[in-house]
């Protein structure tokens, strides 16, 4: 039986997301203003692209009016990781009008330095675009929203969040990959959501493109009709003409009631250094006007609408966004801690049911963030709060260690996130930081029946007054697509990495398919580029979270010079304990510089070692390597050191480097 039957057995009792909610209140509609439009030709002959004009009286906005729901697409670029959603993106902006083609930048949407930098998308992007399509024979001007989405695992909460606003999705897949992990997650989360799915074979121009293949395998996996599905080339152009109408004609208009009160869905936030927050919304049922009064569903807090307009991409005011629209408001709201995700805003005065928002965001990896440098914990303070205004799916507690002083313990939504997030902190905010060994949330239950949750190792004691009983681990359903002839290795790799197999089955004839029961602390670490390199790169990997399982864990302490660091502490299963202690004193020997004493660096459970190294005494040589040359790059060196020292961390009178820290992060 096809995952798709089984899981349209399991979904067949689902209700719409959006299945709307008769009410008898309404919102006075505001009569039309005058607006205008200007056709222009796009690069396909056959479609024109209608840009309505600025409206004259206000200078700055666009009349949506024009726009009742009917005419109203939201629809999202879901696939795995490259194979080609925002590049797609481009090209429909470009087709639309919306950007002008060769506008220097590819990936329009992939705004931040670190999306451009990494190639990869993190924020979901919503790009409102205009089109005129022959519909039921007369030409007809629509409103398209496209909502692009980031393919890595750790963002899939973006995904799910965006197909919220959304009546279907775009399913790319890359013609020559095929089906890959993350094209199977987000086919499930867009058909969980009701939406309309149109397959999209992308790449068609590179040499191994297979598009007969991919259809196959659609249809075996999704039962995806394969004559439904639209072959492209985002790169050349080839075949981009039939995915706007293809659009229009197979994803549904936006179900709300436009004579019923408003409500709209909150879908993200963040905050701008002139406007203050900044919403993105739907607004699933009624209108919303610039000036109007709206109220929070979640906090009950009233705000007045200063502003509000469409994601043109830049934000254009239009004061009006109208049933099914998808767009920005400035509210007033002081920080993003006010805009709930998921949250139905609503006016004031007016009894609305809440929309169904979103499952909270699940952390999977903990870590300690500390400012390399003790005294710039309130700079740090500061750099954390403003970006998280613009992630809210990082959370953060404050903490202190003996090592390292005050400062933060974050939860992140995987690796890559935490990433991300430490990169983010350096680049737009000038932060340095120390980040600690990222940890999974474990859970220890004592003889009292007492059960402590551990994201901070530091925090389990290691002589606790009530005898331990039973420890719990998190654990993920881990799903693998491979190539056939590299079974063998990765089925080794999940034993050694205590996974338990689910399912095994073939796409086709070239590819398998896997999942395993895995426990998450194996994964956060490594795991992914392990698989990718025992498979060639060939390997797509994707998760999602399960229940807890017993497991039986240790705390691993680091002594130096016979003092736990408590920055340094790990979980681990029993089993790895002695590599991971191994590996972990190996490499602090080769980060410490020699000091004027003899250190001994030792990795141990509870009062038992289990590892150890000893640093001898004397001075670090900067200039040993400094044969002749002149002054100034012995002096620059010398500059270097000190510089260095500056940025070292004193544990009792040993003094750890930065780097130490960050590569503690890569022992498994
Ligand atoms: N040959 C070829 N390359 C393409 C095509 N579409 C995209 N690419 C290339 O594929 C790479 C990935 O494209 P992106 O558009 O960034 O992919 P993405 O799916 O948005 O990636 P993530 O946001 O990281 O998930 C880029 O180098 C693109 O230039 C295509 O149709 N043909």
């Amino acid at each position: 039986m096809s995952i798709f039957k089984r899981a349209s057995r399991a979904l067949r009792s689902k209700i719409s997301l959006f299945s709307s909610i008769s009410t008898s209140n309404s919102h006075p509609i505001i009569s039309p203003r005058p607006y205008l439009f200007h056709f222009c030709y796009t690069q396909n002959a056959a479609s024109f692209c209608s840009r309505p004009r600025q409206n004259s009286k206000e200078g700055s906005t666009i009349d949506l009016e024009q726009y009742p729901s009917d005419n109203i697409r939201n629809f999202s670029i879901i696939a795995h990781v490259d194979h080609g959603k925002s590049t797609l993106a481009d090209r429909l902006l470009e087709l639309t009008g919306t950007i002008r083609k060769g506008h220097g930048q590819p990936q329009y949407l992939d705004k931040l330095q670190v999306e451009r930098e990494r190639g990869i998308t993190v924020k979901a992007q919503t790009a409102t675009m205009f089109h005129r399509h022959k519909f039921l024979g007369s030409d007809t001007d629509f409103l398209l929203n496209l909502i692009d989405t980031p393919g890595h695992v750790d963002f899939s909460y973006e995904v799910s969040r965006s197909l919220a606003a959304c009546q279907g999705a775009l399913l790319v897949v890359d013609a020559a990959q095929g089906v890959q992990a993350q094209t199977v997650a987000n086919f499930y989360l867009a058909f969980e959501s009701n939406l309309a799915i149109i397959p999209v074979i992308n790449k068609i121009d590179q040499p191994t493109a297979d598009p007969d293949r991919v259809k196959a395998q659609l249809k075996s996996m999704f039962d995806l009709d394969p004559s439904d599905a639209l072959l492209t080339s985002a790169k050349t152009g080839q075949g981009l003409e039939q995915v706007l109408p293809a659009v229009i004609e197979r994803i549904p208009p936006p179900p709300g009631k436009s004579t019923s009160p408003l409500r709209m869905l909150l879908l993200d936030s963040y905050y701008d250094e002139y406007k203050g927050v900044i919403c993105h919304v739907a607004i699933v049922d009624g209108a919303l006007h610039k000036g109007d009064k709206i109220c929070s569903a979640a906090t009950g807090q009233s705000y007045e609408v200063n502003d509000v307009g469409i994601l043109h991409p830049e934000l254009v005011p239009t004061g009006i966004l109208l049933t099914g629209q998808v767009g920005y408001i400035v509210s007033g709201m002081r920080s993003t801690k006010e805009a709930r995700i998921g949250d139905t805003l609503h006016h004031t005065r007016t009894v609305i049911q809440s929309l169904p928002g979103f499952k909270p965001a699940k952390h999977m990896v903990f870590s300690g963030l500390y400012p390399a440098d003790g005294s710039d914990f309130e700079a740090l303070n500061h750099a954390i709060e403003r970006l998280t205004c613009n992630d809210a799916s990082v959370s953060v507690t404050k903490e202190s260690s003996t090592a390292l002083g005050l400062g933060f313990r974050c939860g992140f939504l995987g690796l890559l996130h935490m990433d991300v997030f430490h990169q983010r902190l350096e680049q737009e905010h000038g932060a340095h930081v120390i980040s600690t060994v990222p940890t999974v949330p474990y859970i220890f239950e004592y003889s009292d029946e007492s059960k402590l949750q551990v994201q901070n190792p530091a925090a389990l004691p290691s002589n606790p007054k009530n005898r331990l009983v039973a420890c719990w681990e998190p654990t993920v359903i881990a799903t693998i697509i491979i190539p056939s002839e590299y079974v063998g290795s990765v089925i080794t790799l999940c034993a050694e990495r205590r996974g338990e197999q689910l399912e095994y089955s073939f796409i086709d004839s070239q590819r398998a398919f896997m999942k395993y029961r895995m426990p998450l602390r194996e994964i956060v670490v490594d795991f992914y580029n392990e698989l990718k390199s025992i498979t060639s790169g060939y390997a797509s990997f994707d998760y999602e979270d399960s229940e807890y399982q017993a497991s039986d864990l240790v705390k691993l302490d680091i002594l130096l010079n016979g003092q736990p660091v408590d920055a340094m502490a790990t979980i681990v299963h029993r089993s790895k304990a002695p590599r991971v202690g191994r590996e972990l004193v190996e490499k602090l020997k080769k980060f410490i510089d020699r000091q004027m004493f003899e250190i001994i660096i030792q990795a141990a459970i509870g009062s038992k070692v289990i590892a150890r190294e000893t640093v001898s005494a004397m001075r670090k040589n900067v200039l040993a390597k400094c044969y002749g040359g002149d002054i100034t790059r012995k002096k620059k060196l010398l500059e270097k050191q000190k510089e260095g020292k500056k940025r070292m961390k004193r544990v009792g009178s040993v003094d750890i480097p930065q780097e130490a820290f960050h590569e503690l992060l890569k022992v498994s």
